[in-house]
């Protein structure tokens, strides 16, 4: 490769880099996996260890990762945090074993897992935990010192009271801590994060330390950078130490005298790693002496007593043998692959999200292909793509129904997903109460998602309109239900009857129709048979709503379910009508003519009155006048109204048409 060659793949290297960086360390949203992005980064460092002559200080081999975000504080470290050198292959740990060895003679190595989370740096005084803060690109950090504190595995206090120490860890989210969020993410219909990595390090930084602790973070911490009034000599006894200040060190560690023990241990880590909680991304090989590791110094970027070992992502071929379709709790359907069992990173593994009919059709995916299989961020696997269609391969189409529950299924306009619709899928049901008894659906004060999911698993709630044939007894058998909160959960029920019909609209959860859509749907038809019968152009002609809402509206209520579940509401004693007259449409096709002096308003008030609620207002009487408002001392408008018959009403007659709210 010539010089100016190389440049160019230089340049063109360090911006990909330099993006998926950004993805990573700011967004806590990768694009690419690590392996592929490890890929990257060894071409770029190949280049530059051809041509040292293209380095420099702005390179990606040159700068650790991160950089702080300006929505938290910046903390200088004293100690910089660096990064580690990566190695793929025993023949390269062996060049670091070489390395080290000429440097220092013999040496003892440490070998820990790598645990694949959030670097941060935790401070200390007199024993009390006083600062945290992100790692950054190694000099300058964000402080993030409240979303620590939430972190119930850092201590506050330690057991005894150093007078300065400043420790290094891993922040990082367990499996099952990982997979309920993820639950919850969905329920909330949120992006959920792509791996437990994405989940720690979004979680930590978040502004509000509020969201932070909510997440169950936990953290290994695994480095003393600095302290007083103690002096450590080797890695093993700086574990010891933290361990009895109170810190959760790494569980397993092993000291090894030879790189084959060391590559033994890596061995075994790697295929330990798929059964734990946790996810690791390599093993971590240290030189155990302080005074070695001094010897041996750092690059501007990593030590050079210290390597990291990365496990390629396993992969490998199996057979799909059939695709069945899921109903998650936004009634989205996902197809999902099951295949011939296969070992993958530690697991066995015969299940895979296929995402949508999109994914299928780009991988080219049908039942009965071979297909190779990997394992992303090492716990949720994937189909890399097809290796050979089978004779008897056949393609797959989404279906056209509900598998939960027959309904049709809907593909909204620029969504991968098909939905079902049905407000009583069984699927759904979670999802579909909470959203009823929320805030600005029925307002249930105490029907949190707690308390509705115990009801549903105690089959005390299968529909929505089940909420109002609760009894007291059934609340009391709930967790924490006293008399007192059980009177209060049912009087609230009880109170979200009265509800206006808007709110009932937006708790249907019908698609498109939010609270706006909800308010004018109420306003216009005034009672839920009024939209029941409303045609498509009546719903569509409401300013506001438009063909989208109207079609949806359709769908919705020509579904049997639906009928069904209004009809139950009704017999509860759910008010189904409008109480509101807040800009409806009841003047909609009539004229009116002031005359006059009204008691109260002014002319220009009566008209916008009028106006408002879709009149309106003529100057002259003639045979097409609706009503005529008259006033003190009317003139030749009333006598014209008499002679033609139209209505005379006064000021007080219209505001009684109108209704209390107008
Ligand atoms: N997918 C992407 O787009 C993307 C982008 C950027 C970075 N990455 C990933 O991040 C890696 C580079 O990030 P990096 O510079 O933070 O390096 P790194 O994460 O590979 O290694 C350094 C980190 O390891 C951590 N660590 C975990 N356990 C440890 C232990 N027992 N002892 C010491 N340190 C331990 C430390 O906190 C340290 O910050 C890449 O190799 C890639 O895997 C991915
Ligand atoms: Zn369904």
């Amino acid at each position: 490769m010539e010089l100016e060659e190389a440049r160019q793949l230089w340049h063109r290297l360090s911006e990909q880099i330099s993006y998926h960086n950004q993805k990573y360390y700011v967004e806590d949203s990768p694009e690419i996996d690590d392996f592929e992005y490890d890929e990257l980064y060894r071409r770029l460092e190949q280049i530059e260890g051809q041509f040292p002559e293209l380095v420099t200080p702005e390179s990606p081999t040159q700068k650790v990762g991160g950089e702080a975000l300006n929505k938290f504080s910046p903390v200088i470290h004293a100690i910089p945090m660096e990064s580690l050198h990566d190695s793929f292959s025993g023949q390269e740990m062996k060049d670091f074993d070489r390395r080290v060895r000429a440097a220092v003679g013999n040496p003892t190595f440490i070998v820990e897992p790598k645990f694949d989370g959030l670097s941060v740096s935790a401070e200390y005084r007199d024993g009390v935990f006083v600062r945290g803060s992100t790692r950054g690109d190694g000099a300058v950090g964000e402080d993030i010192t409240e979303n620590l504190r939430t972190i119930r595995s850092l201590p506050k206090k330690l057991t005894q009271p150093i007078p300065f120490l400043e420790v290094r860890g891993e922040v990082y989210m367990s499996h099952r801590s990982f997979f309920k969020l993820a639950a919850l993410q969905e329920l909330e219909g949120e992006k959920p994060f792509k791996n437990p990595r994405n989940a720690a390090a979004g979680s930590l930084r978040q502004k509000n330390a509020r969201i932070t602790a909510a997440r169950e973070l936990d953290i290994f911490v695994f480095n003393v950078q600095q302290v007083t009034g103690t002096e450590l000599h080797s890695h093993k006894e700086s574990l010891d130490f933290l361990k009895k200040l109170g810190f959760a060190v790494p569980p397993f560690y092993r000291t090894c005298n030879t790189i084959e023990e060391v590559l033994e241990e890596v061995g075994r880590i790697g295929e330990l790693r798929g059964t734990l909680d946790y996810s690791i991304d390599g093993a971590v090989v240290k030189v155990d002496s302080f005074s070695q590791r001094q010897m041996l110094g750092s690059t501007a970027k990593f030590p050079r007593w210290a390597e990291a070992f990365k496990y390629p992502p396993e992969e490998k071929q199996t057979k799909l043998l059939r695709i069945e379709v899921n109903v998650g709790r936004t009634g989205a359907l996902t197809p999902i692959g099951i295949f011939e069992p296969v070992e993958l990173a530690g697991t066995t593994v015969s299940r895979a999200t296929l995402h949508n009919q999109d994914f299928i059709e780009e991988k080219g995916i049908r039942v009965g292909d071979m297909v190779v299989m990997r394992k992303a961020g090492e716990i949720i696997p994937e189909v890399v793509g097809v290796v050979c269609h089978t004779e008897d391969s056949q393609p797959f189409t989404m279906p056209e129904v509900c598998p939960s529950c027959g309904a049709p299924v809907v593909r909204e306009e620029g969504e991968a997903a098909v939905r079902c619709t049905n407000p009583e899928c069984p699927a759904q049901l979670l999802r579909h109460l909470i959203h009823f008894c929320s805030r600005d659906a029925m307002d249930i004060d105490g029907m949190g998602p707690a308390v509705i999911e115990q009801l549903v698993e105690k089959h005390l709630l299968s529909s929505p309109a089940d909420l109002y044939f609760l009894k007291k007894e059934q609340i009391l058998e709930l967790d924490r239900k006293g008399e007192k909160s059980a009177d209060n959960l049912i009087a609230a029920i009880d109170r979200s009857k009265a509800n206006d019909l808007y709110r009932l609209i937006f708790a249907l959860g019908i698609p498109h129709v939010g609270q706006k859509a909800a308010k004018l749907l109420s306003a216009r038809f005034r009672t839920i048979d009024g939209i029941f019968q409303a045609e498509e152009d009546a719903l569509a002609s409401v300013e506001g709503i438009g063909g989208i809402i109207a079609q949806s509206v359709l769908q919705f209520f020509a579904l049997s379910n639906t009928a069904h579940l209004i009809g139950r509401l009704k017999d509860a004693g759910v008010n189904m009508s409008c109480l509101t007259a807040v800009s409806d449409s009841r003047f909609q096709g009539k004229t009116f003519v002031l005359t006059g002096t009204l008691p109260n308003l002014s002319r220009a008030q009566a008209t916008e009155l009028i106006e408002k609620h879709g009149g309106k207002v003529s100057g002259s009487v003639s045979k097409k006048t609706d009503y005529v408002v008259a006033g003190e001392d009317s003139g030749s408008k009333l006598t014209k109204a008499n002679q033609l018959g139209v209505a005379v009403i006064s000021e007080h007659e219209l505001e009684e048409m109108l209704g209390e709210n107008s």
